[in-house]
């Protein structure tokens, strides 16, 4: 599975969160792609497999926090704008 991650601190717990399944042995073969110097920094610490757009352009997830969520409800459908 390849995961991209932003930053902030909803990406540092979620860093956190995959390695402890990763020690678990309930996540398996993830490769992280940071978007920061802080996410990149902390999973190389943690020995999360890394990599980058170019080599894996098409991903399975992205975390990543927002400053604000507006949510708009039109006919019915809700759309959330970040
Ligand atoms: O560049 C900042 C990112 O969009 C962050 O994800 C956003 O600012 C939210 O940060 P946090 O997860 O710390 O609330």
């Amino acid at each position: 599975m390849v995961i991209i991650l932003g930053t902030g601190s909803t990406a540092k717990h979620a860093v956190d969160l995959i390695y402890y399944l990763l020690q678990q042995g309930k996540l398996k073969e993830i490769i992280g792609i940071p978007t920061s110097k802080q996410t990149h920094q902390q999973m190389l610490s943690l020995g999360i497999s890394l990599s980058d757009l170019g080599s894996h352009p098409t991903l399975d997830l992205a975390i990543d926090g927002a400053d604000k969520v507006k949510i708009l409800v039109e006919n019915g459908v809700a759309i959330w704008l970040f």
